[in-house]
């Protein structure tokens, strides 16, 4: 997808149909249209903003960061003339460009951390074992010393 293209504000603002809805966010330009239906606040408020800048709007109401790796799935430019800000590295992650990997790395850290049965034995069975025989050897000689 060609991130890169640039539009101007009254070529968005053309895009505010339920058949093509685009809408701004932090000066990226986002074609919404496959996604209304499935904005878990509906599609009303997205058709409410198109053709503009729901910045604002998309701020307010406290989005996830699934929201903004949805952002960058349907991102299709930038807004010509928009200053794009110091931190707007840390507004959006790119984990949606890599999900694979990120399971990948996932389930590499699970097997990592995980122990073999048998290391759980070792570790908690044996200790166990060992302080039982113990007290039950003292125990014995307490006995026989009684
Ligand atoms: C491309 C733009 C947008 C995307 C990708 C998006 C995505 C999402 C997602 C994934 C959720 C589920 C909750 C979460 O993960 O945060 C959500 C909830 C919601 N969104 Fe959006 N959204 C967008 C724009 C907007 C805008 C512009 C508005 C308002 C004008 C809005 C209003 C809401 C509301 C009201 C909820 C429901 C919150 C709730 O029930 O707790 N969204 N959106």
């Amino acid at each position: 997808m060609d991130t890169e293209r640039m539009f101007t504000l009254s070529q968005v603002a053309q895009q505010k149909s339920k058949q093509d809805c685009w809408i701004i966010i932090h000066g990226r330009v986002i074609d919404v249209t496959k996604f209304l239906e499935e904005h878990p606040g509906g599609e009303e408020v997205l058709i409410e903003s198109a053709g503009k800048d729901a910045t604002k709007e998309f701020e307010d109401i406290g989005h996830s960061k699934a929201a903004k790796n949805y952002i960058l799935k349907y991102q299709i430019g930038y807004l010509q003339g928009y200053k794009i800000q110091d931190d707007d590295d840390n507004l959006f992650t790119d984990s949606y460009k890599e999900p694979m990997k990120a399971k990948e790395i996932e389930a590499f850290v699970i097997k990592q951390n995980s122990k073999p049965k048998h290391l759980v034995f070792v570790e908690y069975f044996v200790p166990f074992l060992s302080a039982a025989f113990f007290l039950y050897y003292r125990y014995l000689n307490g006995a026989l010393q009684l």
